[in-house]
């Protein structure tokens, strides 16, 4: 047997990075940590990037783009640098970045597994993508139809101090944000659902630790041809159909936004009332599971070789 992939990730502690950590358990890697009174500290970071074949970076923005300045800078000294899978938004749509969701395209997985810089893609565009995609790519919705998103998600999604503030202050029992409409994950949705128009993006966040619903409301005469929910149900199942992790569900009257939290799965579903010609697609899943620790775990098993772990299930 060969030697076992090193691995490092920088931000550990945090809440991805967490996660990260207890789902690799599940594959047969080494993971390399550095002291945490150094976890900050640029010198000891830089050696360790030297040391191990894949560094994931569980950072914010602009930390990531640092670190990922400290890979080049390794790569430009002429030594052998790691592979890179960053959780943050920096790098999404840069073109030197693969977009990290195998389920995408039916080349992605392979794309992903070639690739020496791969971008984890975010919560909510995970759910958006994975509803207007496959739609898009079968021509039922143009590339310029005015999408709008809403969204709700765990108070998790917003990292350590948003947590900090439910936990320890209570925090809001709902709250829309975002209202600026120029939320990060704009561009990633856009460019990756294939629109040509930027939708109306309305997330929230409510009192509750992990969990996430993204939903669309459609007229159904405003896409092509006269398509029934049925039609939009066959496009996502077949797209879907090899996915251990996601799946396109019944339509129910209700449904709880915590209901997947602590897997790694996501629901798809296809809400409709055809005597009214609407419907509204949801996405269900974990911010933290298929949002982001679980999908990159699958990113790391690609990049590295190795057999995707099989999914947390509820
Ligand atoms: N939470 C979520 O649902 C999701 C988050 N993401 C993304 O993942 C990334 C991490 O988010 P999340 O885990 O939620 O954030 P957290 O705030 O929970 O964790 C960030 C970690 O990075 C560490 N850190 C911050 N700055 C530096 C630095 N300059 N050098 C080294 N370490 C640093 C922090 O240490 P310390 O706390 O000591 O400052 C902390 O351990 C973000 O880019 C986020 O946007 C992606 C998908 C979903
Ligand atoms: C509730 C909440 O604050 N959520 C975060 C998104 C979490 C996430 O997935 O964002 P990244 O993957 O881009 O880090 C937000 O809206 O900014």
């Amino acid at each position: 047997m060969g030697e076992q992939a090193t691995l490092f990730i920088d931000g550990e502690a945090g809440t991805t990075g967490l996660g990260i950590r207890q789902r690799l358990a599940a594959l047969p890697v080494t993971v390399r940590s550095i002291d945490p009174v150094l976890r900050k500290d640029a010198g000891a970071r830089y050696d360790m990037m030297c040391a191990v074949d894949l560094v994931v970076l569980c950072l914010p923005d602009a930390a990531s783009r640092e670190a990922a300045g400290m890979v080049e800078a390794i790569r430009a000294e002429g030594r052998a640098a790691p592979r890179l899978l960053d959780a943050s938004t920096a790098f999404r749509v840069d073109p030197g970045w693969t977009y990290g969701f195998p389920e995408m395209d039916p080349g992605q997985a392979a794309a992903i597994a070639a690739s020496s810089h791969v971008a984890n893609p975010g919560c909510y565009p995970t759910g958006a993508i994975a509803l207007l995609r496959p739609l898009v790519r079968a021509g039922i919705m143009a590339p310029d139809f005015p999408v709008t998103i809403n969204a709700v998600s765990g108070y998790s999604g917003g990292g350590r101090a948003v947590i900090e503030a439910h936990e320890h202050d209570d925090g809001p029992a709902f709250e829309l944000y975002g209202l600026g409409l120029a939320h990060k994950h704009l561009p990633e949705m856009t460019r990756y659902a294939g629109l040509t128009r930027t939708p109306l993006f309305v997330p929230s966040v409510g009192h509750f630790p992990q969990g996430m619903i993204v939903s669309i409301p459609l007229h159904l005469d405003m896409l092509a041809g006269r398509v029934t929910g049925e039609d939009l149900r066959a496009v996502l199942t077949d797209h879907f159909s090899g996915s251990d992790r996601i799946a396109v569900a019944d339509a129910q009257d209700t449904l709880s936004a915590d209901t997947l939290a602590g897997t790694d799965l996501m629901e798809l579903r296809v809400h409709c009332n055809e005597s009214r010609r609407q419907a509204v697609l949801t996405a269900r899943l974990d911010n933290l599971g298929k949002g982001a620790s679980g999908a990159a775990i699958q990113n790391i098993a690609l990049m590295l070789g190795l057999a995707s772990p099989a999914p947390r299930a509820a």
